[in-house]
């Protein structure tokens, strides 16, 4: 098998913790270090002192990104990780990219084919257009080739992940009419990553729609899809996972065999659970790698539900799916 030297940057930060333990426990994979940022006041730490849960695997020193540290993983590694902010991963990406390094971002920094659309969706200028064009899109089932020959690998944001899945089948087989989908989504706290903020303080906590009609997901699910979609994340007061609702109208005439049809394109997907019946929940993908598909439809209009872990279908699981593609190696491989 072959083996990769793997350096995790935000390893501290909930997606960064799934990914240092999926790292751990891969047989092609050795983990380099963890990295916080250079004066991080948990460098020094002990990652599993911050995850207790995961005692057993992560009794790893967190390290500050000091230029020493970063000439160190340039020597040493051949993939870096970033799990880090869209502005500190777009930052940071050139540097090892340029030292001939693989980059799987985590973040949004790489996502989007506009560079223009940056400031409006993001708040920042993209000064990369040259990385931004080279980024193969991570959604692993949907671009194996792309993403086994890239430099650079933008995995996708979790609530697209969770959209994509449900909707790219029913576009790829031409169902879809021309009217806009609408996508309700509901996610858990961890969503919003593990720096403390009154929007996830428990107090505030209920169930809450935000970023109407302006969320960075829109133009990322819509340019992926090649379709209008009208995108509306929600908070809620549980702990990890997302539930996307999705509402597409079919063409007239699309017959139920057709549909079903569609989505036999997972047929041979080991992490995706497609069943027509389904109305999947939470609690089945929650610590799972999985992405849960059920489909239902009344005449012309259809309802889409997907169900994922936010923090490993939707971030860390599928980063390892990217690396496995690279690799050559079965696309589920240290996941199962
Ligand atoms: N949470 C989720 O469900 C998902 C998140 N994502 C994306 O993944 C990325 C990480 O998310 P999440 O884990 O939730 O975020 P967290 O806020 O939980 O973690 C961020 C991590 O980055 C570190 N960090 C911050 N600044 C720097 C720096 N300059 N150099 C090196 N490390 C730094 C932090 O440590 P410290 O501050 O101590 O340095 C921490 O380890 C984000 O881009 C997010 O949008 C993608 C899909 C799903
Ligand atoms: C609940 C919550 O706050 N979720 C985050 C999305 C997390 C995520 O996936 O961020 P990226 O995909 O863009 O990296 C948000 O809406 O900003």
């Amino acid at each position: 098998m072959p083996s990769q030297s793997v350096a995790i940057i935000g390893a501290s930060g909930y997606v960064g913790a799934e990914l240092s333990r999926l790292v751990q426990q891969h047989s092609a994979l050795s983990l380099l270090g963890c990295y916080v940022s250079e004066h991080s006041s948990d460098a020094g730490t002990l990652l599993s002192d911050l995850y207790p849960q995961y005692g057993h695997c992560l009794k790893i020193s967190l390290q500050g990104l000091s230029d020493k540290e970063k000439l160190s993983i340039k020597r040493q590694a051949d993939t870096v990780f970033l799990c880090t902010d869209h502005g500190v991963s777009v930052a940071l990406a050139p540097e090892f990219l340029e030292a001939g390094l693989k980059v799987i971002d985590l973040s949004g920094g790489f996502r989007l084919d506009a560079v223009e659309d940056y400031p409006t969706f993001y708040g920042f200028e993209h000064k990369q257009a040259r990385w931004l064009q080279q980024a193969a899109y991570g959604l692993a089932e949907w671009y194996p080739h792309e993403i086994a020959t890239a430099q650079l690998v933008a995995v996708p944001g979790c609530y697209p992940t969770a959209s994509l899945m449900a909707l790219l089948p029913l576009k790829q087989s031409g169902l879809l009419n021309n009217n806009k989908v609408i996508i309700n989504a509901v996610s858990g706290v961890t969503g919003a990553g593990r720096k403390a903020s009154l929007v996830t303080h428990g107090a505030e906590l209920s169930l809450q729609a935000y970023g109407l009609f302006g969320h960075r997901h829109t133009p990322e699910i819509a340019q992926q899809l090649q379709h209008d979609v009208l995108f509306t994340p929600h908070l809620a007061q549980f702990p990890r996972g997302i539930l996307a609702t999705v509402y597409a109208d079919l063409n007239p005439g699309v017959s139920d065999k057709e549909l079903d049809n569609a989505y036999q394109c997972y047929a041979e997907q080991p992490l995706v659970r497609c069943d027509k019946r389904a109305r999947p929940a939470i609690k089945d993908v929650v610590q799972q790698p999985f992405v849960d598909i059920g489909w239902h439809r009344q005449g012309n209009q259809l309802i889409v539900l997907s169900a994922i872990d936010n923090l490993l279908k939707g971030a860390a699981s599928q980063a390892i799916q990217c690396i496995n593609l690279q690799l050559g190696l079965p696309i589920e491989e240290g996941l199962l």
